[in-house]
């Protein structure tokens, strides 16, 4: 049994103390907004994002943010990206040598193109920061559907004991010491499921998806392996599957963010409209400054940009990307004649 402490009582926080509550852990789910605390202290359950789920006994929630950070056996980083740099920034004084962190949020910092657990090792450069990612939907996971994520560390200590502690009948962890490009994997596929969810939204079908999607996976991997990330890990769980489910599932914010656009929303009314964290609306220039920086071609997230950002019409943007310069498929794949 491990003592944990979840910051970030949204749909994800809450799902993961759902899911480690009930693994027997002694959890601590703590949230910067009082609506939020008061609710789920009085309803034992977060009544419009993960209806009908109570949280188990072994979880009690707090707005004390150092009583929630110390003693902790491992620290969970739940919020939204927007609030990620202050969140850490707050809780640096709490936080013991060596603390192991787990960032379970998806994003990139717009100002810094920092990934979120790069933001946290900043402001916390005392704990042992990782992360863990992959297709699983709070809504999904909140009910114990089998689900499967990856952990990534710096060291396999601490990458083994975060997969034990989320270990469960209905929760499986892998391990994989590809920090970066797990990091990328699941914040940049976020940006191409706002692209999905435009075509469906504007009425195209299955073949546009899987375009968008195989495409997608290309742009994602070309970015993130001249940073450093591994082929393997595009290939994987916080990669292909992670884009997988985001592009195609009725519970994903960004796809349905998407697919308001593709109707005719401009973004913020499409973001209100969702209600939760668009994360994809805030990694989408993050993503472009990338591609720019590491000089790589990202041209699905180029037109997303420009419809979110410059006012281009979806359609128009979809006749853009079709009418590119030819190519081949991979330009590592050559004639030999
Ligand atoms: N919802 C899901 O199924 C999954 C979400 N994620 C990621 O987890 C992160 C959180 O997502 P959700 O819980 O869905 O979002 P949400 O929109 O349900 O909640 C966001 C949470 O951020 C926190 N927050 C808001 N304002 C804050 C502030 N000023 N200071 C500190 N904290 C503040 C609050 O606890 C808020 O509930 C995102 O990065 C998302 O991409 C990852 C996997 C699954
Ligand atoms: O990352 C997620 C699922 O793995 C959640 O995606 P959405 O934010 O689009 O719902």
């Amino acid at each position: 049994m491990a003592k944990i402490s979840i910051l970030g009582a949204g749909a994800w926080g809450t799902a993961i103390a759902i899911l480690l509550g009930n693994n027997g852990h002694e959890v601590v789910l703590w949230s910067a907004l009082q609506a939020e605390v008061e609710q789920l202290i009085n309803d034992r359950e977060l009544k419009d994002k993960l209806p009908g789920i109570k949280l188990p006994s072994s979880v009690s929630v707090s707005g004390d943010i150092k009583a929630s950070c110390v003693n902790k056996d491992l620290i969970v980083f739940a919020v939204a990206s927007p609030f990620v740099r202050a969140t850490a920034k707050n809780v640096s004084s709490f936080i013991a040598k060596n603390q192991i962190i787990v960032n379970v949020g998806k994003g990139i910092e717009e100002n810094t193109l920092e990934t979120l657990t790069d933001i946290i090792k900043d402001e916390i450069p005392q704990a042992d920061v990782a992360v863990l990612s992959g297709p699983s939907h709070a809504e999904e996971v909140s009910r114990g559907i089998p689900t499967t994520c990856v952990v990534g560390a710096d060291s396999k200590d601490t990458a083994h004991f975060i997969q034990d502690v989320f270990m469960s009948e209905r929760f499986r962890v892998y391990t994989s010491p590809d920090v970066i490009g797990i990091e990328l994997g699941g914040s940049i596929k976020n940006v191409i499921a706002l692209a999905a969810g435009i075509a469906d939204g504007l009425g195209f079908g299955d073949n546009t998806k899987a375009a968008l999607m195989t495409r997608g996976i290309a742009e994602i991997s070309r970015l993130g392996i001249a940073m450093g990330g591994k082929m393997e890990t595009f290939a994987g769980l916080s990669g292909v599957g992670d884009l997988i489910v985001t592009c195609t599932s009725k519970h994903s914010r960004n796809r349905n963010a998407g697919f308001l656009i593709g109707q005719g929303y401009t973004m913020e009314e499409a973001m209100k409209e969702v209600k939760q964290i668009v994360e994809g609306v805030y990694s989408a220039k993050a993503a472009l400054a990338l591609a720019k920086k590491y000089e790589v071609e990202m041209p699905i997230v180029e037109q997303v940009n420009q419809v979110l950002f410059e006012n281009k019409s979806a359609l128009e943007a979809v006749s853009d990307l079709l009418l590119r310069d030819k190519r081949r498929e991979y330009s590592e794949l050559q004639w030999e004649k």
